[in-house]
């Protein structure tokens, strides 16, 4: 059985040259308020694409990030490779900028029927290799809180491309799928994520799901909409195992910098 390992150490400073993960990361920002670890999530990225009004907040929130610094200054160091959408939501200021630097401007204001951040994958996988899009992981910043209807598309961006690993990430939690038919590693990093977590099924019942590591585990039972979904768990053990017979949504807490263990 195929075992697939999920980690979270993009929420710790990059490791030193040599001690790195084999995965790679692209960062997608979305039009809504950057979460505080934005540059942190910039500096682990090979590449970072604005999801139309997402250059805004780019733009105007990671000055205020280095309150110490100059906004040019701030705004030259975080310059989008990529800003891609509908473009109804960017404002020209922000847009006239970035092309100065040089970023890429892809404008779809003719596809009115996918939304900013499926276009923005849709680019990343056609830019990525097949050996590199197997150890390509898109960190999606923005995608929750906010609007419900938003919500949900940016998570049926998972499903849409549930081939590709893509991570939605707040201030708060993190949303990754897990593919059915797989042995799921999840690495717990216990001081920066965790205890809270939920397990759902999504697009449809999962008939049999099992899982270790959790206070309340699940020993093959059924789970769906209406019946059993595992909100309010907590992960127990540093690594959890998820095996289910089809797609789950994993979710798991992020610490407030004060409660992180030392
Ligand atoms: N309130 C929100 N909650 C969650 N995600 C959001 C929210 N606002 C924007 N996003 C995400 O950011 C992307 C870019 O936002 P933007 O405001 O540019 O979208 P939009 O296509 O103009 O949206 P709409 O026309 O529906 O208001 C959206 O496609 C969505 O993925
Ligand atoms: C059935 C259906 N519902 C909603 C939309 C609208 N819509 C979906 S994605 C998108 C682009 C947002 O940037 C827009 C306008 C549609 N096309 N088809």
């Amino acid at each position: 059985m195929e075992v697939v390992h999920h980690h979270s150490a993009f929420l710790l400073p990059p490791a030193p040259a040599g001690h790195r993960t084999s995965l790679s990361y692209a960062l997608v920002v979305l039009n809504q308020r950057l979460p505080r670890f934005a540059p942190l999530l910039w500096q682990h990225a090979n590449l970072r694409l604005c999801a139309d009004g997402g250059a805004n907040r780019v733009f105007d929130e990671m000055p205020a990030l280095f309150p110490d610094e100059e906004a040019d200054v701030i705004r030259n160091r975080y310059k989008p490779d990529v800003i891609k959408g509908d473009m109804d939501s960017i404002r020209s200021e922000v847009m006239d900028f970035y092309i100065k630097l040089g970023t890429k401007v892809v404008d779809e204001s003719h596809d009115q029927d996918t939304t900013d951040l499926h276009k923005c994958v849709s680019f990343i996988r056609d830019f990525t290799s097949d050996l590199d899009k197997s150890r390509l992981c898109i960190l999606v910043v923005g995608a929750l809180g906010g609007r419900f209807d938003h919500e949900i598309g940016n998570i049926n961006v998972l499903c849409r491309f549930k081939n590709m690993r893509i991570i939605l990430i707040s201030d708060d939690c993190l949303i990754h799928l897990l593919p059915e038919g797989k042995s799921h590693e999840i690495h717990i990093l216990p001081s920066v994520v965790g205890p809270h977590c939920g397990l759902i099924p999504i697009g449809m019942p999962s008939k049999s799901t099992t899982t270790t590591g959790l206070q309340w585990n699940i020993n093959g039972a059924e789970m769906h909409f209406g019946g059993l979904i595992s909100t309010s768990n907590i992960a127990k053990e540093d690594i959890v195992t998820v095996h289910s017979d089809s797609d789950l949504l994993w979710t798991i807490s992020i610490k407030k910098p004060q409660d992180r263990l030392q």
